[in-house]
């Protein structure tokens, strides 16, 4: 056995942490700890969760990194105390500001074309914008402003010299343009009013620094581009990830720029870009549903897959929590087609289901027309253990699916970025020793019933949010 690393996922709904065989990849243990169920979060909440989860890592391990929740807003002090709960990717009460902000610059593309993505209210800028507006004594004390994952690797590093990012999460913000390679503060300061404190921006195998106890901290990333890393994404490799949120990536070596907004032009954790269409409804849609039928998850699935395709004409718009892309930061969601046939638990489960996927199959097709090659996806995140989700993917994203063996696949993307720290070189070990995981072929028929599900998604949407 080499030496060992560890990896954090500080997501939304939870903190995991690996600790992997440097040289291998191969996980040797594994922790966890929830998080409060909020779009606002005291950023004490998740050290709290990664002292839970990594309990047991002091001692043997020899570097770390941490990937978080894009986009979050932490706003710390001069003396590097939190000014407020940190509001999240998911918090859309900036909706307003985002709309402010794009009008400013008269529209999406020139943003797109500045820093590689159109702000919705998700976007760190329009938070700083909302903050300005509604809490100007706040926004007062504000001496920088940090993401997720900066604040908790400054946090490892016991708070001591200057906060650190890296491309590929700054790339989240709408302050960052990652083909420069440099912070546009004029988009920071017309969103803010003032110029404000900045993490440095590391490359992707450089450290942030070291503990007090001597383990080497590496600069850490947004929790998708780190999932990107663990799944050593390939030309033809699209990732779609299942979590709080629904994420569609692939990785790049151009930019995109896309000025509908659609798909966001990341950076992704090794030099490359990372185009990437977010929904806001995922997981949560299958518990909820699973919670209003009075089952459990796999009773969900049971119900799901006791259906056939379609469900009966029932269409689901699951935008439950509103909608990110497409961009209804206050929509609802919506059942379509109910008959007294259809309205029974089975026909509902499928609905949910096939709504959930349909939201990313539009997401796969908008990656597409912006020249990602889609030969098969790769799933991911806490909703693809689902057995309805596995049957029903391949048919409705039109493509192969990959599940690849489980593993938290952020946090282990962490650790191989942790590895790299530690070994250097211009590219991260190699991990793929692993096998790829069960591919899932559709049928013609798949194929056919999948197609009709996302028309059908798609005539509902726009006849519902024109
Ligand atoms: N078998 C399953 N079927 C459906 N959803 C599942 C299953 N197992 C876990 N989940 C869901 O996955 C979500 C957590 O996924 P995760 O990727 O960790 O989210 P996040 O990164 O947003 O915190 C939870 O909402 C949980 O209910
Ligand atoms: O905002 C985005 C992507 O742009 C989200 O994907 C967040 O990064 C949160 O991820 P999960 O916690 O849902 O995995």
């Amino acid at each position: 056995m080499s030496e060992l690393v560890a990896g954090v996922d500080s997501s939304t709904q939870s903190t995991k942490v690996v600790v992997c065989d440097a040289a291998s990849g191969e996980v040797v243990r594994t922790g966890q700890a929830a998080h409060p169920d909020a779009t606002e979060v005291d950023p004490a909440e998740w050290w709290r969760a990664l002292g839970t989860a990594g309990d047991g890592l002091r001692g043997d391990v020899a570097a770390i990194a941490v990937a978080g929740q894009q986009h979050g807003m932490v706003t710390v002090d001069d003396d590097g105390e939190v000014v407020r709960d940190a509001l999240l990717w998911n918090d859309t009460r900036s909706a307003g500001a985002a709309d402010e902000l794009v009008a400013e610059l008269g529209g999406g593309q020139p943003w797109a074309e500045a820093v590689g993505s159109v702000p919705l209210a998700s976007f760190t800028v329009t938070k700083l914008r909302w903050l300005a507006e509604h809490e100007p004594d706040a926004a007062e004390r504000v001496a920088r402003v940090l993401l997720p994952h900066d604040w908790l690797t400054w946090r490892l590093l016991g708070g001591r010299g200057e906060p650190t990012t890296d491309r590929g999460d700054a790339s989240g913000t709408g302050y960052y343009s990652a083909v420069d390679g440099a912070y546009r503060e004029d988009l920071l300061v017309r969103a803010f009013g003032r110029e404000v404190g900045l993490p440095a921006v590391l490359g992707p195998a450089e450290p942030a620094g070291r503990t007090a106890d001597g383990v080497l901290v590496a600069a850490g990333t947004g929790d998708n581009m780190a999932a990107g890393l663990a799944l050593e994404l390939a030309d033809g490799d699209v990732a779609v990830s299942l979590g709080t949120s629904g994420t569609v990536f692939g990785v790049s070596e151009k930019p995109v720029a896309d000025g509908s907004g659609v798909v966001a032009g990341f950076a992704d954790a090794t030099g490359r870009y990372l185009p990437l269409a977010c929904t806001l409804n995922a997981a949560r849609v299958l518990t909820s549903t699973a919670a209003m039928l009075g089952t459990d998850l796999d009773g969900l699935d049971k119900l799901a897959l006791s259906a056939s395709p379609g469900a009966g004409g029932l269409t689901l718009l699951p935008y439950l929590d509103g909608e990110r892309t497409p961009n209804l930061p206050d929509a609802s969601g919506s059942l379509v087609g109910l008959t007294r046939a259809n309205m029974t638990p089975a026909d509902v489960a499928r609905a949910a289901v096939e709504g959930m996927l349909c939201g990313l199959a539009a997401g796969l097709d908008a990656l597409r027309e912006h020249g990602v090659a889609v030969r098969r996806v790769l799933l991911t995140g806490g909703a693809s253990r689902s057995a309805a989700v596995r049957a029903i993917a391949p048919g409705v994203f039109g493509t192969s699916v990959v599940v690849p063996p489980e593993m938290e696949h952020v946090a282990v993307g962490a650790a191989r970025q942790a590895a790299w720290a530690l070994r250097g070189g211009p590219e991260p070990p190699t991990w793929r020793a692993h096998d790829d995981g069960i591919t899932l072929t559709p049928s013609p028929a798949d194929l056919d019933a999948g197609a009709g599900v996302a028309e059908a998604h798609r005539t509902a949407r726009r006849h519902l949010h024109p």
